[in-house]
């Protein structure tokens, strides 16, 4: 039935400037990507089979959400289809009026009630069309609320370690897809239902009035319907193709007008460069376009002739039937006007089954991901466990990413003493902010236990323990709203409380970069926007370690805190987080600045996913060949204070001291053997050290 519809669609030629950018065709990993082939595919009658399921899903939702408004809709559909079938029975008695033989006058009387008949039917049926639309106008954007929030709520609810994983990130991406579906397709149903009733409508009237009208309405349909589906199949895949390559193009044009890019676009030229890349990829496109606008004109030319052919086969019929007495005027009339009304019907009716299957792929993606997310959901409830932190320990953890061939962190044990600072050390990919993850009941243990407070954390109630926990993760989220929203997410529970919030920004060394803004606390820092502006990393750095300190948790798990602040602000920071400890706070600290880690209380040593080490900074300097003293060495070095001759338990030589004060600049470091300063001012002294960034390549600290 639909010989162009199962041929695969043409690959799409591929543009130099896609090579050279993307190494070749872009294709995104989507739902609709994913569906595209089985889609077309898919012959007519098999998407007519599955018809009933798909209608009853999108039901079910709407009986769901607004019952009123889905009766009224149906009822609506219905009476539509029954005007239809009263509309052609008037029609036909008008026409037996006019066509039997007398005065005009006489027979114009005589048609007058069915006239006014098919009039009323008519008023009729726009009443019940404009009810249809007011309740499907109410029950879409309802069903379509409550479906894209059932997503979303479960999306948020899902453990870090699944959505991690990529094949359930992409299932959400595809579920996402699925949101606008529900309500497309209750638009698509209801067409679908309308064209259905008044086919069928037209058919009943037709085999009473005479039984060979119904295969004659089914030869002039069955072109129409043809067309039709080839028609949409081929929109259907026309779309897609400029899907797949609007998107590529937009990864190049997003470039184009970015503040982040736009250094580069203008000092390198790569604006030039990028609008040619365009100019190759849009030129593809347009051929592509063109070559199916052609091939669509070929098809609806052949359905239309198809289309006539039949019809001309059909008039025929009825001009014989006439002639030979079989077939009275007025019903031949009458089946003229059905044929016309159920070729309209059966169009719409093609190509919004088309359409509903192709949004109802998209809503099965989404309900998948609804369930999937469910399934994976942090759990409700578990053991209470009592507030504030009395003691983290892990026993023996193991903890290994999806997929990952090897564990990110093996048999760690290790505790956390409440109201300590306790900084975890290491270099790159040891395993510390996994392990923070961990403590923070982000993720749980592969194997072995972590307890927190005496509950094993996979009994524990997570809601309560996140609720002990505040964190400011190296890539902290930069929220696009206001400075105050920035803060209150911290905590949003409760409803902003300007004096916490304004203590927090105090604490963070925020209150400046908050005074600075055009519109204070109302700023947007999001550019773009009216009140909108744009803030310095550090400035960033400020707000977000605000709004973990708004929190206001027993926990305060920092990544980095301090990579984008400047010297002064950076020694202040680490000061700031130590004097948490003074209120009961415990800190969790991850840095590689290592001026920081010596005031900490407790430090642990990681080294590729294990625990090499633990104690005091004095006792860790005191070990000779110890990772933690190498690579405190080294990161002294950079800054020209050699090696410290004596280790032991921070007795650095008395030069060394000297050396730092007299001849570094103000915010130079204390030397690498330096003992970890006793007083505030000499802990942010210390921690002023302008030690190589994360992200530096000097910042890979000794292995051992
Ligand atoms: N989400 C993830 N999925 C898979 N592997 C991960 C993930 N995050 C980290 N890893 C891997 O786990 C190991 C430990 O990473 P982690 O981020 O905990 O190290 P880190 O000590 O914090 O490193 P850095 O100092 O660079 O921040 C690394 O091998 C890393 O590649």
């Amino acid at each position: 039935m639909t010989p162009f519809a199962r041929r695969p669609p043409r690959p799409i030629p591929v543009s130099e400037s896609e090579v050279l950018l993307f190494g070749g065709a872009l294709r995104h990993d989507k739902a609709f990507v994913n569906h595209e082939r089985p889609l077309l595919r898919l012959s007519f009658w098999s998407m007519a089979r599955q018809l009933p399921a798909m209608v009853a899903t999108v039901t079910r939702a709407a009986w769901r959400e607004d019952r009123p408004a889905l009766l009224v809709l149906v009822g609506a559909e219905l009476g539509q289809g029954l005007t239809r079938a009263f509309g052609l029975v008037a029609a036909n008695r008008a026409l037996t009026a006019l066509f039997t033989a007398g005065p005009t006058t006489e027979r114009l009387r005589e048609a007058l009630p069915a006239l006014l008949a098919v009039t009323s039917v008519a008023a009729a049926a726009a009443l019940l069309s404009a009810v249809s639309v007011a309740a499907a106008g109410q029950l879409e954007p309802k069903v379509e609320r409550v479906c894209t929030a059932r997503f979303y709520r479960g999306a948020v609810r899902v453990e870090l370690a699944v959505l991690e994983d990529k094949d359930f990130h992409r299932l959400l991406d595809a579920g996402r897809f699925g949101t606008d579906s529900v309500r497309l397709m209750i638009g698509s149903s209801v067409t679908v239902v309308n064209a259905v009733v008044g086919l069928a409508a037209s058919a009943g009237v037709l085999a009473l009035l005479h039984p060979s009208l119904v295969p004659m309405l089914l030869l002039v349909a069955a072109p129409k319907g043809w067309g039709a589906v080839v028609t949409a199949r081929r929109q259907y895949a026309s779309r897609h193709a400029w899907i797949e390559h609007r998107r590529a193009i937009s990864v190049i044009t997003s470039t184009l007008t970015g503040l982040d890019t736009a250094a580069e676009i203008r000092v390198h030229g790569a604006g030039r460069m990028l609008v040619g890349a365009y100019d190759d990829m849009a030129a593809t496109v347009e051929k592509e376009q063109q070559r199916l606008a052609r091939a669509e004109a070929v098809t609806r030319t052949a359905a239309s002739a198809l289309s006539g052919t039949a019809a001309l086969v059909v008039y025929g019929a009825l001009w014989l039937l006439l002639a030979s007495g079989g077939m009275p005027l007025a019903v031949a009339g009458t089946a003229v006007i059905a044929v016309r009304a159920a070729g309209a019907s059966l169009t719409a009716l093609v190509t919004q089954v088309n359409r509903l299957y192709e949004e109802a792929m998209y809503l099965s993606d989404l309900e998948r991901a609804c369930v999937e997310a469910e399934r994976h959901a942090i759990p409700e409830g578990g053991t209470p466990m009592a507030p504030g932190v009395k003691e983290i320990r892990l026993e023996k953890v193991t903890f290994v990413y999806p997929g990952a061939p090897a564990p990110a962190l093996s048999e760690v044990s290790l505790t956390v003493p409440p109201g300590k600072v306790v900084a975890l050390v290491g270099a790159n990919g040891s395993g510390k902010t996994t392990l923070s993850k961990l403590v923070a009941g982000l993720y749980l243990p592969t194997s072995g236990q972590l307890y927190w407070n005496g509950v094993e954390i996979r009994d524990a109630d997570r809601d309560l323990l996140f609720d002990q926990v505040a964190v400011l993760s190296q890539d902290f989220p930069r929220w696009p709203m206001t400075a105050r929203a920035n803060i209150h997410i911290g905590r949003p529970g409760t409803p902003p409380d300007q004096d916490r919030i304004e203590r927090a920004a105090a604490e963070s060394g925020a209150t400046g970069v908050v005074d600075s803004l055009p519109h204070q606390w109302d700023s947007l820092v999001v550019k773009g926007f009216e009140r909108g502006t744009q803030i310095s990393g550090g400035q960033w750095q400020r707000l977000g370690s605000a709004r973990a300190r708004y929190r206001r948790a027993p926990l305060l798990i920092v990544d980095e805190p301090t990579s984008a602040l400047d010297p002064k602000a950076e020694a202040e920071a680490f000061q700031s987080l130590r004097s948490l400890t003074d209120g009961g706070t415990t800190v969790l600290l991850i840095t590689h600045r290592l001026a920081a880690t010596a005031t900490a209380d407790l430090i642990y040593v990681l080294d590729n996913g294990r625990v090499v080490g633990e104690g005091t900074h004095e006792e860790l300097m005191a070990v000779d060949g110890g990772l933690y003293r190498s690579m405190y060495e080294l990161q002294a070095a950079q800054y020209g204070f050699g090696a410290p001759q004596a280790a032991s338990a921070g007795q650095a030589p008395a030069s060394a001291r000297t050396e730092a004060s007299a001849s570094a600049p103000a915010s130079t470091p204390a030397p690498a053997s330096t003992p970890a300063p006793a007083s505030a001012h000499a802990s942010a002294h210390a921690a002023s050290d302008p030690a190589p960034r994360k992200s530096s390549p000097h910042a890979q600290p000794a292995q051992t």
